[in-house]
């Protein structure tokens, strides 16, 4: 029953799929200022939840309103997508057409960001320096999603490269317009986001936010990073190293922090 769902004509699906702590929520409000996109106001797990499927494609909808009658392409961003093992197949079978969106940063700072998460959960966490001084540091998740490619070749199988857009995280931060003008045209979008929609706030670390009421992200967003070692760093460099190499070839992509 959930594979014979016909979407309505004229509305086309975008998903941002990840990558986690790498800017989906600043990408999606930023997305949704354009007269033409609809957005999930939350993160919808449809895909990488096996009991949110089995509502299938109907439900999926209904949670993506529509709110004015020009809104003919709707957005969710579920960053957990990226690196679940169900989740490409989900799509391919049920949206084949879906325009993929993945944003990905440098993931020294990714691994950093969701160590803070996680610490922030925690009463008791060690220090990010002591974290990777173990010998498995690898192994741990926040470090492993960094390595983006291995997620990357999954979604290769069953999606060609043109149905996917990477977004730079980092320049997300430093020059959204420009980014937001690359995801417009991959959208085949007249370009309606530019530089004027932006400032960027002292009171934030100097994110950017909208000119608008609300238009900076929730205080969970732009947190505090610690200062950590060299040393560190070297270590994160050394293993990161030919995950960007292959990286660039695998995506065709070429950021200036790969
Ligand atoms: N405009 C703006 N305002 C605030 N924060 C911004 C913005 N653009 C990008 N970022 C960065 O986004 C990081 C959070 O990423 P996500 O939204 O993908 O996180 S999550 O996976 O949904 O938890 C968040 O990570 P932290 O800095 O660790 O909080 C920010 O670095």
């Amino acid at each position: 029953e959930i594979f014979s769902y016909n979407p309505p004509k004229n509305l086309s699906q975008a998903i941002i799929i990840g990558v986690k702590k790498c800017g989906t929520r600043a990408l999606l409000k930023f997305l949704s200022i354009h007269p033409a996109i609809a957005v999930a106001s939350t993160e919808l797990h449809f895909f990488d939840s096996y009991t949110n499927f089995q509502h299938g494609l109907q439900w999926y909808r209904a949670q993506i309103p529509i709110n004015r009658s020009s809104q003919h392409i709707i957005i969710e961003k579920t960053p957990s997508y990226f690196i679940n093992k169900s989740t490409p197949l989900r799509i391919a079978r049920l949206l084949p057409d879906a325009q993929l969106i993945i944003i990905i940063r440098d993931p020294i700072t990714r691994a950093i960001s969701d160590y803070v998460q996680l610490r922030n959960r925690h009463r008791f966490y060690p220090s990010f320096d002591d974290w990777i001084s173990s010998s498995n540091f690898t192994q741990r998740t926040p470090v492993k999603i960094g390595c983006y490619t291995q997620y990357l070749r999954r979604w290769l199988k069953y999606f060609p490269r043109h149905q996917m857009h990477f977004v730079d995280g980092e320049n997300l931060i430093h020059h959204p317009w420009e980014e937001l003008e690359h995801v417009q045209t991959f959208l085949n979008l007249p370009v309606r986001i530019h530089r004027e929609d932006f400032y960027f706030n002292p009171n934030k670390y100097g994110f950017p936010c909208l000119r608008q009421t609300n238009g900076c992200l929730g205080l969970n967003k732009g947190r505090r990073h610690p200062v950590i070692a060299n040393q560190t760093r070297n270590k994160l460099n050394d293993f990161y190293l030919t995950c960007n190499a292959k990286l660039k070839r695998l995506a065709q992509i070429n950021f200036s922090w790969i």
